[in-house]
């Protein structure tokens, strides 16, 4: 980032050099150092962020001060002083030279936030290349003129067409032109709606990254999700349990579990790291419970923005706020006599946390802009990936609200902790992209195969669907080589040791006393602790104590 000394010289050089006056530009401790300034007057200006006109003040010499904000802050002040032996000149041209400085200092200002926002988003040819490696989600990069520069085969696959097909065309080929009008006013990363061509009635959401690449700014459009129409929603088939794939008992016994209690309306907790099944679990559920006809309604509650995550869930009467033209059901409302899915609950703020609650305890609720009750039956299956006993001990998440939740917590495992399933997850996806892609299955090599076993799997089995994706993109040879692996799954020499709770688990159904043992050492003999050891067996508090009796523990 430029200096302001940079700064200093460029202005003196290109606008203040045939005038009268020159500038300074100083911060707080440089300005104590002047002798000739006046103190106070720069107290002032750092306080109030106004300058106050010279002439008001007595004993003014001919310096003029103007403060340089940034951020509502006053972090320099740029100082106008005449040239020597051309004060008169400098007195005649003040009005000017005033009018000068002060756009001077909203140069400076905004050249800093552009330069900030140039460095965040820099980004060099080599890192591109490295990052879109580590991409396996849809997507493309455009510059700044609309055209792209490079996509995905992923992202090329949806419209039936390979790569070469769009590199060097415009994106308009790939997106409607008024959401390429909207990407281009962006400076910041954000999340949008998308239209892609042909697709009419599909939308889905795109993060947008600018990025500043060979000097100007391109963007980089990522694909995250197709976003469900309700008639869609109602025409989707849902997972079932049997979709389920894996032959660990560990996931097996997860899946008894969760058989057992989705008979009853009781409130369910998944509890796992992200990407290891949770949605799938929570539709599984629902499509084995007696309210399978009825809606089954997902929302992440990390992915929306709190004012609108409120609108999504509760919907809202016409004239509630500015922009609600008429009025819309919320998610809660859609899913009457179905199933609610509350993704990343862990997440939502201790206000919309509250307003849940209450419609858990009175199963009522208010559309937003609207104060008369509706009564809604729906059951509430709830997933996380945060600790939430910390999150209540920290205040972050509300206490009555966590036990109303979590009355049957189930654990779905990491997959690092069943890599038995590997091989058969392996198999069903490649056979799946393959057939979606309209190629042939790609066989793996053996030290291939190696790897991704000795793979710690951080982002689970959707982190080994995008691995298998691409090996299924790769456009040469019928066997995978290491050469093909992403560079993380490369650079993976070794892997962590499994736990003693994981080595126990692949070999036993039921866990053992040292296992259990251990977790509660872990976690805490309180019965917070043996909630949470129990959820990380998979099992209820309930059969822990049973096991805790049984084994003397
Ligand atoms: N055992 C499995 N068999 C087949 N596919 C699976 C299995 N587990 C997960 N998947 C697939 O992996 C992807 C991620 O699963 P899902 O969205 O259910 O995870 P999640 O835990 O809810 O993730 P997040 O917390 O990030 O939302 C999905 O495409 C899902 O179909």
């Amino acid at each position: 980032m430029a200096s302001f000394n940079e700064y200093e010289q460029m202005l003196n050089q290109e606008i203040f050099s045939s005038t009268p006056g020159y500038i300074e530009i100083k911060e707080r401790d440089d300005l104590l150092q002047c002798r000739d300034l006046d103190q106070e007057y720069i107290k002032e200006i750092f306080q109030s962020g106004v300058r106050i006109e010279k002439a008001e003040k007595e004993n003014s010499s001919l310096i003029n001060y103007f403060p340089i904000i940034r951020n509502m802050k006053v972090i320099a002040i740029l100082l106008l002083r005449p040239r020597t032996r051309q004060e008169q000149d400098f007195i005649r041209d003040i009005k000017y030279l005033n009018m000068v400085s002060e756009l001077a200092c909203k140069w400076v200002s905004e050249k800093l936030e552009k330069e900030k926002w140039q460095k965040k988003y820099t980004i060099t040819s080599l890192e591109l290349q490295k990052f879109f490696q580590t991409i396996t989600q849809p997507f493309c990069l455009v510059d700044h003129g609309g055209i792209i520069q490079e996509i995905s085969e992923h992202m090329a696959s949806i419209f039936h067409k390979r790569k070469t097909a769009f590199i060097g065309g415009k994106v308009t080929e790939l997106i409607a032109y008024d959401d390429w009008k909207k990407i281009r006013r962006q400076k910041q990363k954000f999340e949008m709606s998308l239209q892609l061509q042909g697709k009419q009635n599909e939308q889905f959401t795109a993060v947008i990254q600018p990025v500043y690449y060979n000097g100007y700014c391109s963007y980089i459009i990522l694909l995250k999700s197709k976003l469900i129409t309700k008639t869609e929603q109602n025409r989707r088939r849902l997972y079932r349990f049997e979709d389920i794939i894996g032959v660990s008992d560990v996931l097996k016994n997860t899946i008894q579990s969760a058989k057992r209690v989705s008979k009853s309306d009781v409130t369910i907790m998944l509890r796992g790291e992200s990407g290891t099944g949770k949605e799938m679990f929570a539709q599984s559920i629902h499509n084995e419970s007696d309210r399978k006809d009825k809606p089954f309604i997902a929302i992440n509650c990390a992915a929306i923005p709190e004012n609108l995550l409120e609108s999504e869930l509760f919907g809202y009467e016409k004239g509630a706020f500015t922009g609600a033209e008429k009025d819309k059901p919320g998610r809660l409302e859609l899913a009457n006599k179905g199933t609610l899915f509350l993704d990343e609950i862990g997440d939502m703020s201790l206000y919309l946390q509250a307003k849940i609650l209450r419609v858990i305890q009175e199963k009522t609720f208010e559309r937003i802009g609207s104060n008369k009750s509706k009564e809604i039956d729906v059951r509430i299956i709830s997933a996380t990936h945060r600790d939430l006993e910390e999150l209540v001990r920290k205040g972050e998440f509300r206490e009555d609200l966590y036990y109303r939740i979590s009355v049957i917590p189930i654990y779905i495992p990491p997959l690092r902790e069943r890599k038995e399933d590997l091989p058969i997850l392996i198999e069903h996806f490649m056979s799946g992209f393959s057939r979606d892609m309209q190629r042939s299955p790609k066989k793996l090599s053996a030290e291939v195969l190696q790897k991704l076993i000795q793979y710690d799997w951080p982002g689970n089995i959707r982190e080994l669907q995008n691995v298998v994706r691409h090996f299924v993109e790769l456009e040469i040879g019928d066997t995978v080589t290491v050469k093909s692996l992403p560079s993380a799954l490369r650079k993976k020499e070794e892997t962590a040791p499994l736990t003693v709770e994981a080595q126990s688990f692949k070999n036993h159904s039921k866990p053992n006393k040292k296992q259990i043992q251990n977790l509660l050492d872990r976690y805490g003999w309180s019965t917070e602790g043996k909630k949470k050891a129990a959820a990380h067996l998979g099992i209820s508090l309930a059969t822990l104590y049973r096991y805790m009796k049984k084994m003397k523990i």
